[in-house]
């Protein structure tokens, strides 16, 4: 080799050294023999922490205090055969930090001895992101399979599992029952008491229902206040029904939120693989529908599904596509039921009451029928029907010279919001010559509550015509008392489930007498509905209530009899 030519070689080894000792990626040449650290560049040190100095009196298992002796001699053995091996490991800095690296490690001549050269990259940056991204993926997984609110399985994940309990039961030849459950008065308490308070009641209900379930059953939150539970492995049906009454108690215990203190009641439907249905759907479906049979039994109860019931969903279709030719085929007729002036005995108001003679399904309780039409909006035109139709009865019998007193309706919040309302009830009067004191319109307290103040405004046109204006079944809305001061509100009419147990029920006593002040101290006058025995007669007398509608007095009657009634008072008084 020539001067010139060794020149250019020395040179440019010390442009590689330069360039190997200045790099920022970790370079380090370990022992062969001792694994005694020899070398390292810029960029190792300054992530390790140690200057070149303190290095080279440390060895590689000062820094990698993961590593073992086994793991080193398979390295060792790998590098024989391979140009460079691979290896991840934890470094660990002079303060005591650690940091993950990837290392590519080959057998080199260092200084005419053999060594082991270290190309590491540090990849804790990269760990974290990938750490990241796989919570990342769990919570979307979690998100999408669980309600945001109570962290409970959501639909999708509750149809999975039913699958699988299907699939068990199945297997294992046993009994999976499943369960409907649904909160029965939570809308009222969402739309008076606001969302916040609804959400507190969610979250508790789901809380006492897990509380009673066992690890391998499934509850989740199908949507809104609807709650469903999974449970497999019973050995008999009847085991389901110990759980469904734990459930119905555990919601006995009232609900505080802030300053309310709310009482809340479930109704629960309860479907059987396989004995009702071998598909989720259908399970589902029918437990769906013994639901809907245990709010019909006066809710807080459970029902078990029956072939019985699909019948009952059946009649429910037929009512609704028949409700509409209803009225065209008369099939609608109106009954009246007195009011009745309890210190003289007098009528002094009715209730027009709507009835329906179904050709097939015989005489259908309005408390069937109502519900439907409201759901389909045909509520509007039916009340229209009653209304035309009492008011000129009315007319009739005070042309007649009789004393009939107020005519109540009652009323759908879905008329009192159609924006024709006002012009209809005055061209109703009009035409049938009804003078508006002598009607008074019943809107239920649940209803007004669903919009206060949508239902104010309106209410005050309707008060300003001269109208009178009741709450029906006051005590059952939870009924905000700043809102029923704004209320152009006459009249409160004491729900009869109120009335039905006193004066024996301590808690409906207090009820009624608190509803009795409430009124007097809002000067609106107040009635009692559904009173039946002379007991709950005297009761409300003493109380100061007197203003009375029942059976005790009268049921409901055709206006045949109502006309009657008034004759007999007439002439009583003549
Ligand atoms: N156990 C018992 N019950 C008594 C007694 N006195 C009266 N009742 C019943 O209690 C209900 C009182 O009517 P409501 O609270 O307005 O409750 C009504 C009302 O909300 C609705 N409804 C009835 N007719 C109409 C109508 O023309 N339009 C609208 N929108 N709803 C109506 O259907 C509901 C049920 O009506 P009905 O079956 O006629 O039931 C009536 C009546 O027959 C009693 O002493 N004991």
């Amino acid at each position: 080799m020539s001067d010139i030519e060794f020149d250019k070689l020395k040179k440019s080894n010390e442009e590689l050294a330069y360039i190997v000792k200045h790099a920022v990626s970790e370079i380090y040449i370990l022992d062969f023999e001792t694994l005694d650290y020899v070398f390292a560049n810029d960029g190792a040190l300054q992530n390790i922490g140690y200057t070149l100095d303190e290095l080279l009196k440390l060895n590689v298992y000062d820094i990698n205090k993961t590593l073992t002796r086994k793991h080193v001699e398979s390295l060792r053995a790998s590098c024989a055969i391979n140009d460079s091996v691979s290896n991840i490991s934890e470094h660990t800095r002079k303060d005591g930090t650690s940091y993950t690296v990837q290392a590519s490690i080959q057998s080199i001549i260092y200084q005419e001895k053999k060594a082991y050269v270290l190309f590491d990259t540090d990849i804790s940056k990269l760990k974290k992101v990938q750490k990241e991204l796989r919570e990342q993926k769990d919570i979307l997984h979690h998100q999408a399979h669980h309600d945001a609110l109570t962290g409970l399985p959501n639909r999708i994940l509750f149809n999975d599992r039913l699958s699988q309990g299907i699939k068990k039961s199945k297997r294992h030849n046993e009994i999976l029952a499943l369960f409907f459950i649904d909160l029965d008065q939570f809308k009222q308490i969402n739309d008076s008491l606001g969302h916040d308070t609804g959400d507190v009641v969610l979250k508790e209900a789901s809380r006492r229902f897990s509380s009673k379930i066992r690890e391998e059953d499934t509850l989740s939150r199908l949507g809104g206040d609807e709650f469903s539970v999974i449970a497999g492995g019973l050995k008999e049906a009847s085991e389901a029904s110990v759980l469904a009454n734990k459930f119905i108690e555990c919601m006995a215990e009232p609900i505080v939120v802030g300053a309310h203190t709310l009482y809340l009641t479930c109704s629960i439907g309860i479907s059987f693989y396989p004995q009702d249905g071998q598909s989720a759907e259908n399970l589902l479906k029918y437990a769906d529908v013994a639901m809907y049979k245990a709010k019909d039994e006066g809710r807080n109860n459970y029902q078990t599904y029956s072939s019985k019931l699909t019948e009952l969903m059946h009649e429910q279709v037929t009512m609704r596509t028949s409700l509409h030719k209803a009225l065209k085929n008369d099939e609608f007729i109106l009954n009246y039921q007195p009011q009745i002036d309890s210190m003289t005995d007098r009528i002094i108001g009715m209730e027009a009451l709507i009835r329906w003679n179904h050709p097939e399904l015989g005489r259908v309780s309005p408390a069937k029928f109502i519900p439907l039409a409201e759901e389909t909006g045909f509520i509007v035109e039916l009340d229209r029907w009653v209304m035309q139709e009492a008011m000129s009865k009315l007319s009739s019998w005070y042309e007649e010279g009789l004393n009939p007193g107020m005519l109540a309706l009652n009323l759908a919040m879905k008329q009192i919001q159609k924006s024709d309302f006002l012009e209809f009830l005055k061209n109703t009067m009009k035409e049938t010559n009804c003078l508006s004191e002598w009607i008074e319109l019943e809107v239920t307290e649940g209803e007004i509550m669903k919009n206060p103040d949508e239902s104010i405004a309106t209410l005050k046109e309707i008060n300003k015509l001269g109208i009178t204006l009741a709450i029906d079944d006051f005590g059952t809305g939870y009924s905000s008392l700043s809102y029923l001061k704004k209320l152009p509100v006459n009249k409160l009419k004491i729900d009869q489930s109120f009335i039905k147990d006193t004066p024996d029920d301590e808690d409906d006593v207090a009820i009624t007498k608190a509803v009795i002040a409430l009124a007097k101290s809002l000067k609106m006058s107040v009635i009692a509905e559904g009173v039946e025995t002379k007991a709950q007669k005297d009761f409300l007398i003493l109380n100061e209530c007197l203003q009375i509608q029942g059976y005790y007095y009268s049921p409901p009657v055709d206006a045949q009899k109502m006309r009657d009634m008034l004759i007999e008072q007439k002439e009583k008084e003549a």
